[in-house]
């Protein structure tokens, strides 16, 4: 049975991290702790987990699922969402996940497309999509699109016809995409209930003007508060003061990636400002250089202070 179609998923929500020890280990301590910053310091009640910025694609299977089962856990009667991503470049792998996701009681999944072996046309990335979510038929099921990252720049509104027949726990899409024009025709062309939450969050209240009904983003982790800012001012119209926030986080973004911006140099940020122990990111990322890290906390203090 198809999941219940009524409820959109709207707001924010973190792509967290995952916890190391210094020594490069799943660090399960952290989980707790890190949930409870997420609602009370940033106001986020909704968790993407083992995604890109948690470095899913450098985690065992093994790993992805302690770390899954986990979330899901203390995240219970605490957080509205939990989404376990379990795209992998093994479809048995990807099927695992899914699986397992739904036994520990996810809210639901999101793929991304392999890149390894790209599927080459919407029929073929619907297909790998159709037998992955036919591993959880009960859990709301998303598309991850993420290009920059996967080399996969099938345009998200051809996967998304017909996908519903195919995939009837198919919700929605998480565009990690700066293409607006695919991001509005899928908006403009989809059914009530499904959700698309943007990604790309340096340019989130475009997204909104578009028709977003949510955002997912590494940098809701320390700057949710911000942006659950932009959101209230953007929904009562006030356009200016959610174009000030957004420029604000523009600007400290492109200082940010002038120094070489990836999830290393993230996960020390969001270490620094949080006072979470995260860890180090796991190589092929390299850590952030101590200073680097510093210069762009004291962006964040400078870019914010009247907010
Ligand atoms: C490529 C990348 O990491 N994109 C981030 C963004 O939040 C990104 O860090 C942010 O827009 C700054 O560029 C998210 O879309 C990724 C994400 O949601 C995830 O971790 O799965």
């Amino acid at each position: 049975m198809a999941p219940s179609a009524e409820k959109k998923l709207t707001g924010l929500v973190a792509a967290t991290f995952t916890p190391f020890t210094p020594q490069g280990e799943v660090n399960l301590a952290e989980i707790g702790p890190y949930i409870d910053y997420l609602i009370e310091k940033q106001g986020v009640h909704g968790i993407f987990v083992n995604g890109t910025t948690g470095e899913s694609m450098s985690l065992t299977v093994a790993e992805r699922k302690i770390l899954a089962e986990d979330w899901c856990q203390k995240a219970r009667g605490k957080l509205d969402q939990v989404i376990v991503h379990v795209g992998c470049m093994s479809l048995k792998d990807a099927k695992e996940l899914a699986g397992h996701a739904a036994q520990i009681g996810a809210d639901a999944i999101a793929v991304m497309a392999p890149f390894f072996f790209k599927p080459r046309t919407a029929d073929a990335l619907r297909s790998f999509l159709q037998e992955v979510a036919s591993a959880a038929p009960n859990l709301p099921f998303y598309y991850y699109h993420i290009p920059a990252v996967t080399g996969v720049n099938v345009p998200v509104r051809d996967v998304l016809e017909g996908v519903e027949e195919l995939i009837p726990s198919f919700r929605g899409v998480k565009f990690s995409g700066i293409d607006l024009m695919d991001f509005g025709q899928c908006v403009s062309d989809s059914p009530p209930h499904w959700s698309f939450l943007y990604g790309m969050d340096e340019q989130l209240l475009a997204a909104l003007a578009m028709g977003a009904d949510g955002a997912v983003g590494s940098t809701y982790n320390y700057a949710g508060c911000h942006f659950n800012k932009l959101i209230s001012a953007f929904k009562e119209g006030h356009v200016v003061q959610a174009r000030k926030i957004q420029f604000k986080m523009q600007e400290l973004l492109s200082y940010a990636m002038k120094l070489g911006f990836d999830v290393g140099v993230n996960k020390q940020l969001m270490n620094e400002l949080s006072g979470l122990s995260l860890g180090p990111p796991r190589l092929p990322v390299t850590p952030c250089p101590f200073a680097h890290a510093l210069l762009i906390v004291k962006k964040y203090h400078h870019v914010f202070t009247d907010s």
